[in-house]
């Protein structure tokens, strides 16, 4: 598991151990400096030789070393105080450094205002970031160190419109995070151009280096992707003693006693791994005494629309198969009952007319996981959800069966159980969840914004169950506060996911996780996370169909 913290968290952490005597601030900005010189060098490695670029010749024709070139933007606070020392760094290293400062350096913070006082004690020159004109510097690199995790409020225009220039036409590294992006929502803090409405181009960086944790910012919003390639450097802070501030017992025997609302996880391949090792154990134990079948896998069932509409619903039901339910029902209302009849194999079929059909195909207790929403259709899913939810199986609500209560979400609310997943997109939570959207959806106006992680976390605790809500930064938050971010970024894009019917293959992902008894929560997480594995395993080109046939080949790379 891969933590991400919000800007507060880390501050915290820095200064519980700057207060516990262990470190200084000054040390750790040291290492982060350091940590930044050791990325560049290690994402370029061209730019290892200071002695950059063509040698022109002197008029007297004797050859002249060029030096490499790099201009460092600061600001007032200590993410300036990390530009001072990547400054210095360099300058050690042979090359030629251009500083530049947004604010006043009688105001800098005590650590920062040390770094500029080594810099300009070196010999290093400071000139007014009112100077700097990205389109006459030339650099090697560009460091921006303006704001990180401290920016709390509209960056100005002048600043937001230089920073974006410079981000275009050099390697251009931001020290922690882009300048005026929120490292808590990952949210644009740009001032908009009143008079026009415009607003600049975000920030963005072809590097980012950010210290010890990353921030939620990395993973969500705007924020997610504009920093380029992100690396995380070590400064040496103790990870058990992190947690242990942060309510997260590092230990996992007392986990129970965890505040599982402090921290955010990046879902990875280590935490995925984890739920299917103890899959075997929890199929023994949650069916053996039941039934004396120790090898069932479960049986999920699948409801879908009317004629026409039945192929989200089989899209929904293979995913569902292929995960590893053991067996997969599509429910099918009569006039549809041909069309599916005529394209499934491994599925099963059963009539599924109303209310009273369903209630009567739930009488078989074996059906422990359901499916309503793919292609079902409005007046169906008023119909039929009210039933799922009274036999309080494990269930997924998607598409149709969360946008048929968008005039009534209370009454939806009232129904759903603590084995429920809801998976809306953008659209489907604004329905369901118009306040929290419209707080999502506010162009912020001070840092730190408003985020995708505090509205899933708000949703969940609503609605009483998990709430997936989808996207490259997809964002799952139980009731009880856990909450994780499944990132299609950086080395995970997968844009091509993007495509009609892929939610429906997710939604039968969770439900056949669900049949096989992953927890709701657990479900959910490894479901989105095999959704862009598959993705990514197809390349470009992908279609919906394609998602399912990909679990073989990353079931087998993962060693499942
Ligand atoms: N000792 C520490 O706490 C360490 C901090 N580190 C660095 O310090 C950064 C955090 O430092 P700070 O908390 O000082 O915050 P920042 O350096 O991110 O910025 C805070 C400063 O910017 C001003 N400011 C905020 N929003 C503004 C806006 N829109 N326009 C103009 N000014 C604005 C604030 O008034 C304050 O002066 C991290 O991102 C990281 O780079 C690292 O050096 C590691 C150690
Ligand atoms: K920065």
């Amino acid at each position: 598991m891969t933590e991400l913290l919000t800007a507060a968290q880390m501050q915290a952490i820095e200064k519980a151990a700057i207060d516990s005597g262990d470190v200084t601030g000054l040390e750790l900005m040291e290492r982060a400096g350091q940590g930044v010189v050791e990325a560049i060098f290690e994402e370029w490695p061209e730019l290892v030789d200071p002695a950059g670029g063509p040698a022109p010749q002197t008029p007297r024709g004797i050859s002249e070393q060029k030096k490499r070139r790099a201009v460092v933007l600061c600001g007032p606070g200590n993410n300036g105080g990390d530009g001072f020392v990547v400054a210095r760094l360099m300058k050690e290293r042979g090359w030629e450094v251009e500083v530049f400062l947004y604010g006043d350096p009688s105001k800098l913070p005590p650590d920062a205002r040390v770094n500029y006082e080594r810099w300009c004690g070196g010999g290093g020159n400071v000139v007014h970031f009112a100077s700097f004109n990205p389109w006459a510097s030339h650099a090697d690199v560009f460091m921006d160190a303006v704001f990180g995790t401290g920016l709390s409020r509209l960056v100005e225009k002048d600043i937001a419109k230089k920073l974006g220039e410079a981000a275009v036409i050099e390697r251009f590294v931001a020290i922690d995070i882009p300048s005026g992006l929120c490292a808590d929502s990952g949210k644009n803090l740009i001032d908009r151009d009143v008079e026009t409405g415009a607003s600049f181009a975000s920030p963005a960086s072809h590097l980012t280096v950010t210290f010890q944790y990353q921030k939620h910012g990395h993973r969500i919003g705007v924020c997610a992707t504009s920093c380029g390639v992100v690396r995380t450097v070590d400064i040496g802070l103790d990870h058990k003693q992190a947690m242990r501030l942060l309510g997260r017992p590092y230990d996992p025997v007392s986990r129970r006693r965890a505040d599982f609302s402090a921290i955010v996880s990046l879902f990875d391949n280590r935490t995925l791994l984890r739920g299917f090792s103890t899959l075997e154990s929890y199929l023994d134990k949650a069916w053996s005494g039941k039934n004396g079948n120790k090898f069932t896998h479960g049986h999920a069932l699948i409801l879908s629309g009317g004629p026409g509409k039945t192929g989200a619903a089989r899209l929904a039901a293979r995913g569902a198969l292929r995960i590893g339910a053991g067996l997969v029902t599509l429910g099918v209302p009569p006039s549809a009952q041909m069309e599916v009849a005529s394209q499934i194999t491994s599925l099963m079929l059963r009539r599924v007319e109303g209310g009273e059909g369903l209630a009567e195909l739930l009488s078989d207790e074996r059906l422990n996981a359901l499916c309503l929403g793919p292609g079902l259709g409005m007046d169906r899913a008023r119909d039929l959800v009210p039933v799922a939810l009274q036999h309080t199986r494990a269930t997924v609500l998607d598409a149709d069966a969360l946008s048929g209560f968008a005039d009534a979400p209370d009454e939806l609310f009232g129904m759903l159980h603590e084995t429920c997943v809801l998976t809306p997109h953008g659209g489907e939570f604004a329905r369901l969840f118009p306040d929290i959207s419209e707080k999502l959806n506010a162009v912020p106006t001070k840092g730190p914004a408003y985020s995708k992680v505090d509205a899933t976390r708000e949703a969940a605790k609503r609605a009483g169950c998990v709430v997936l809500f989808k996207g490259p930064d997809t964002v799952i938050a139980n009731p009880d506060g856990r909450c994780s971010v499944n990132s299609a970024h950086y080395e995970r894009a997968a844009p091509w996911l993007a495509t009609a019917g892929s939610g429906d293959v997710l939604a039968g992902f969770i439900t056949g996780l669900l049949a096989r008894g992953f927890d709701p929560m657990q479900a959910a997480e490894t479901g989105a996370w095999l959704h862009v594995e598959c993705a990514r395993h197809f390349g470009p080109g992908l279609i919906a169909e394609d998602l399912p046939e990909q679990l073989p080949a990353v079931f087998r790379e993962l060693g499942i």
